[in-house]
């Protein structure tokens, strides 16, 4: 039997730190399965791409990074339920034998059902996070250099950067309008 690990992240957006993360995962498995976390979620700030595109992103970046391992993307979408959680992802995706992540409430939630989990290594997180990536987009500075090549070119090919701006803007206007005194109406 293929020993599986299972890799559990938002993707959003994939970045140079998950290919080094999946790179190290591929290296002790023979299988990967890969969950798209909050897969319910897009056009947030938090969560601005739609599953597909994760899942696009994914396949093109694996296949930059010449990962030719057998892996199974599967959406796992929140269910808001910590003590459960764990026990729900293994309802939704094929067997597995170890989880990697670097997520210390994942890891807790898969060890305390009795898996074996393996805290993968961190890659320069100062800058290889998702959370900077969308906040460089937003601002308007150079953010390419943090994605494979094949990601920067799909992000520009569905205008990603342009929609994470009007999502800002957005955000900003609700903000404005929410701090604007109430005006009582006169009759
Ligand atoms: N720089 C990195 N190096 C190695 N692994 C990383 C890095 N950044 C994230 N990961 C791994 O990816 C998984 C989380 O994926 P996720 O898409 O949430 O990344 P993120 O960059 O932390 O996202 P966000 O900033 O949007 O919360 C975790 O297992 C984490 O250990
Ligand atoms: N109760 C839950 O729904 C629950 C618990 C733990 C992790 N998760 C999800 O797993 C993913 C973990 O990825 P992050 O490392 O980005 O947090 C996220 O999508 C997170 O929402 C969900």
């Amino acid at each position: 039997m293929p020993k599986r690990g299972l890799f559990v992240g938002r993707f959003q957006p994939v970045h140079n730190g998950h290919i080094k993360a999946l790179e190290f995962v591929f290296s002790q498995v023979d299988e990967v399965i890969i969950g798209i976390g909050s897969a319910q979620a897009s056009h947030t700030l938090k969560n601005p791409f739609m599953t597909s595109e994760r899942m696009e992103m994914l396949i093109r970046a694996l296949d930059e990074a010449g990962l030719e391992k057998r892996y199974y993307l599967i959406p796992l979408p929140d269910i808001n339920f910590n003590a459960i959680w764990s026990t729900y992802v293994q309802s939704m995706v094929p067997r597995f034998d170890v989880v990697f992540t670097g997520n210390s409430l994942v890891a807790q939630l898969f060890r305390e059902r009795g898996y074996e989990v393996i805290v993968q290594p961190m890659f320069r997180k100062d800058i290889l996070s998702a959370t900077e990536i969308r906040k460089r987009m937003v601002e308007g500075e150079p953010w390419e250099e943090l994605v494979p090549k094949s990601v920067a070119e799909f992000i520009k090919e569905i205008k990603g950067v342009e929609r994470i701006k009007m999502l800002a803007t957005n955000l900003e206007s609700s903000e404005k309008e929410l701090q604007a005194p109430i005006r009582i109406p006169e009759f």
